[in-house]
């Protein structure tokens, strides 16, 4: 699977372990950026960048990384055709395909050891979108409103 990872510098040593895990596993992975470590830098540039890869290649998904994964979160919706969540735990990530066929995860590095956000991300890849009419209809609502902002 194709895929996108970026962070800030909250998240930046879980963005390098993540990257080594996600290609040992096969996967196609892609750093985002930031390239090094700076504690001064701002996650919106990277976590857009991020999400208009994932949008740029249909089928492929994103990892966005920071201290809690909240502004990361914002930041990737920003960018039209992303659904990005907020996991936190395995039930929440497979959520996020299930029911919302989220294309990008946001991960907060600072809120579980290295070991339990891999294992969420891995649980995020390793999801599919249900499917479900119900789900596919507010999908729909969302992309429709996405639609009609830009012939504001
Ligand atoms: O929502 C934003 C993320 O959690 C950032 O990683 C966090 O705000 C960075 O905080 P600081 O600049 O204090 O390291």
């Amino acid at each position: 699977m194709k895929i996108f990872v970026a962070s800030d510098h909250a998240g930046f040593d879980l963005k390098a372990q993540l990257c080594a895990h996600l290609s040992a596993h096969g996967h196609d992975v892609t750093d985002v950026g930031p390239a090094s470590y700076d504690p001064e830098d701002d996650y919106p540039a990277f976590c857009i960048a991020c999400g208009e890869q994932v949008v740029a290649h249909p089928g492929s998904l994103g990892v966005v990384i920071g201290g809690s994964g909240n502004g990361e979160q914002i930041a990737a919706n920003l960018v039209d055709g992303v659904r990005c969540a907020l996991a936190w735990n395995l039930v929440t990530a497979r959520l996020a395909r299930q029911h919302n066929d989220a294309n990008v995860v946001s991960i907060g590095a600072r809120m579980h050891t290295e070991d339990e956000a891999v294992a969420i991300v891995d649980a995020f890849l390793a999801e599919a979108f249900s499917g479900e009419e119900r789900h596919s209809r507010r999908i729909a609502q969302l992309a429709d409103y996405e639609a009609q902002r830009q012939t504001r």
